[in-house]
Order: structure tokens, then sequence, then C-alpha cells
């Protein structure tokens, strides 16, 4: 068990440096968790940047969100511990704070749909670009207890969701391991990337 930890903060620490070296998670935003199969999570510590995480910035939380190793866990936590008692088959859970995500949430008001693309064949469960699927956008709320609840009240609803923008802020996404969560993130971020240049703005 303790080997497993290891081997999640190992990936949690090179998807930061990842998702940092493509500018999706400046100045310490953003934050990363992997499920272990007893059900607790690594996920990061508060504040720490994620392009420079070490095993130290990696910490052990249950499922309900509260410190098992006396660290302080992500100020989102609870935007974590939801997407998994939601998902059973979830292992991990990535937030960057991306420009693309950014922008769309400055010109769509409650939800992006992506259709028509061959790149959404990296999401699980697609093999055509003849698909369409809603990104929800939510507005921002520094209440993350309520936050969390309205992302859940909205999955309830809406269970085949990929990943969904948090308005001026950032997304979430997930995936069966760390290396599948990844793959939807840069998925993610391309697409949001084309549909801000079919709307005539550009990302950095
Ligand atoms: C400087 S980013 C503001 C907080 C935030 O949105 C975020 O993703 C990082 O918070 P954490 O507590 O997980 O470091
Ligand atoms: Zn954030």
């Amino acid at each position: 068990m303790h080997d497993e930890f290891q081997q999640r903060a190992r990936e949690l620490i090179e998807a930061g440096r990842y998702i940092h070296a493509r500018g999706w998670v400046p100045a310490t935003s953003g934050n990363f968790s992997a499920r272990l199969s007893d059900g607790r999570i690594a996920i990061t510590v508060s504040g720490r940047h994620k392009g420079e995480l070490t095993p130290e910035d990696i910490m052990l939380i249950d499922a309900e969100g509260r410190s098992l190793d006396g660290k302080k866990p992500s100020a989102e936590t609870l935007l974590h511990t939801s997407i998994y008692r939601r998902y059973p088959d979830v292992g991990a859970v990535l937030h960057p704070h991306s420009p693309g995500a950014t922008v769309i949430s400055r010109f769509f008001r409650d939800e992006l749909v992506l259709q028509d693309y061959e790149l959404l064949k990296a999401l699980p469960g697609i093999d055509t670009h003849e698909t369409r699927i809603v990104i929800p956008i939510f507005p921002n709320d520094q209440n993350i207890p309520r936050l969390a609840l309205k992302v859940d009240e909205y999955l309830e609803l809406h269970r085949d969701i990929y990943g969904y923008i948090i308005a001026g802020h950032g997304f979430y996404t997930w995936g069966a391991s760390v290396k599948d969560a990844l793959r939807h993130v840069e998925a993610l971020e391309f697409l949001f990337d084309i549909e801000c240049r079919l709307h005539g703005v550009g990302t950095p």
C-alpha cells in the first residue's frame, strides 16, 4: 500500500511537470489527485507549485477529504472527492487553470458543446467523430462545499460528462488512471483552443 501511494505520487508529480510546461497551471494554481485501491486518496498539498512538486507535496486524505497525515489538502479537495464518490471507476482527477478553459468561460455561458472532432476519440467510450459532448460551465464560487454540491447535482442528472469548466478559473477532468486523466486534459484543452480560434479569440 505504501508502494502504491509512492507510485501514484510519482505519477502526480510527473503530471504536474507536464501540465505546467504547457502553461496550464501557472503560479501555484491547479490541483491533482489519485485514488488508491483501499479508497484513500493521494492529493496535492494546498498552495504548492504544481510544476515543482516533490514527494512531500503529495499527501493522503480519506474519501470525505479529511487529512490523514496532518498536512493541509488542496482548497478544492471536495471537488475531487465528489467525483470519486460519483464514479467508482475513476482513479485520478486533474484540475488545470488553462488559458483555453478560462477564455471559453468568458464567452460561453452555461455549457460548451464539442462535436464532430476526431480528437473526441481520446475520451473513453467514444469511437467516432460523429459524437456530441457537453462541457458544463459553472460560475466560480469561493464556497467550495457549495460549488461541489452544485456540480454533483448536475452530474446526478448528466452522468456522461468528461469534465467541467469553472468560469474564470479552470477546468476539471478525470480518468481511470493519472495517464488517462492527463490524456483527457490534453484533448480537452486542444478542443477548447480550437473553439476559441473559431470564435476569433486566440489563446497564448
Ligand atoms: C493561485 S490559484 C487559487 C486556488 C486555486 O484555484 C487552485 O487551484 C489551487 O489551490 P490549492 O489549494 O489546490 O493549491
Ligand atoms: Zn483552482
